[in-house]
């Protein structure tokens, strides 16, 4: 019978969200998006059944695919990091830290250093799953140009509602999309509900209607110009501007049921970095997996070989 809770390893592992806090930090300091990559990595996996790390599972030579593979996980990036904090980790206590609380932890304080809020104080306890979940990854993760009430089941999934979900988009205060994902809003016209000086400087970030599904290509966008590395509300006022680059994000400016939130963390970052860490917490606690059930991995890119 197993339970998430503060301090989970305060016995087997006391220094564990030091030892977290530490690789995190470095790695900021070295490459800044890492920061970023957690709290896309920390939706992908708790979206996908669980916060299990099953999206840190690579593919196997006998025929298990990584869920990193999905086209969904299009962009993602940094995974050898992760390895790098596991390995951190287990330095300090061998087998007794799950990657899935290693994965929650990271996001947490990257929002940090990011400049979103903090302290958030996260529950630990979190095992990790045995499998990947390859086959599902799409009926979890909404699409890019995805209906507003589909992204909305998909977040009341796993106990987000309107309000949390439109403060869980905020995390596109921060980081890239590729052209890949934009061409569709850009070409052969201007979605209409983008601002037009806007449409002609994505444009120029993405020449050319088509654009391939390879990060090869380095063709892409900040997310938010005017503060990218800062997990700020300015997600919302370029919503009201008509500078939303996704249709998802640009949907919840007009949408009735979430433009009211919109506004309101348009006009209150407090307000905004509080449902976000709010609504962060909900989310990492996704139907984990406690007490007996699955496995503490030895490498996060593994199942442990029995
Ligand atoms: C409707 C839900 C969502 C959709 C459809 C969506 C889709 C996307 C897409 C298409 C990208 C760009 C990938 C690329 O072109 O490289 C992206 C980036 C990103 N997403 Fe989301 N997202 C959603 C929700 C979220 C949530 C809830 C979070 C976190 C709380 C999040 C965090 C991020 C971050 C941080 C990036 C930037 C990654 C980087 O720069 O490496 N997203 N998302
Ligand atoms: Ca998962
Ligand atoms: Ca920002």
């Amino acid at each position: 019978e197993g339970q998430l809770r503060l301090n989970f390893y305060s016995e087997s592992c006391p220094r564990a969200e030091e030892v977290v806090r530490e690789q995190v930090q470095r790695l900021y300091e070295e490459h800044g998006n890492t920061a970023v990559s957690w709290v896309r990595a920390l939706f992908h996996d708790c979206m996908v059944k669980s916060c299990d790390a099953s999206l840190l599972l690579e593919t196997t030579p006998t025929g298990a695919i990584s869920e990193q593979a999905s086209h969904r996980s299009f962009g993602m990036r940094n995974f050898k990091y992760i390895t790098a904090i596991k390995a951190a980790v287990e330095r300090e206590c061998p087998g007794t830290v799950s990657c899935a609380d290693i994965l929650a932890l990271a996001a947490r304080d990257g929002v940090a250093m990011l400049g979103g809020p903090a302290p958030v104080g996260m529950r630990t306890g979190r095992r990790d799953s045995r499998e990947s979940y390859y086959g599902v990854v799409e009926r979890y993760i909404p699409n890019h140009n995805d209906s507003v009430s589909t992204v909305l089941a998909r977040f009341a999934g796993m106990g987000v509602d309107t309000e949390g979900a439109v403060a869980l988009l905020g995390a596109h205060s921060v980081g890239r999309v590729h052209c890949f994902n934009l061409v569709g809003r850009l070409y052969p016209e201007v979605d209409g509900s983008m601002e037009a000086a806007y449409g002609e400087y994505l444009r120029g970030r993405c020449p050319t209607a088509e654009a391939a599904e390879d990060t090869g290509e380095v063709v892409y966008a900040r997310n938010d110009r005017a503060t990218p590395m800062l997990l700020d509300n300015m997600y919302y006022r370029n919503l009201l501007a008509g500078r939303g680059l996704l249709l998802v994000d640009q949907q919840l400016a007009s949408d009735p049921r979430t433009s009211p939130y919109v506004r309101r963390m348009a006009a209150d970052n407090a307000y905004f970095h509080q449902r976000f860490a709010a609504t962060l917490l909900t989310m990492s606690e996704n139907a984990p997996l406690t007490g007996a059930q699955g496995e503490v991995r030895k490498d996060c890119r593994f199942v442990n070989s029995s």
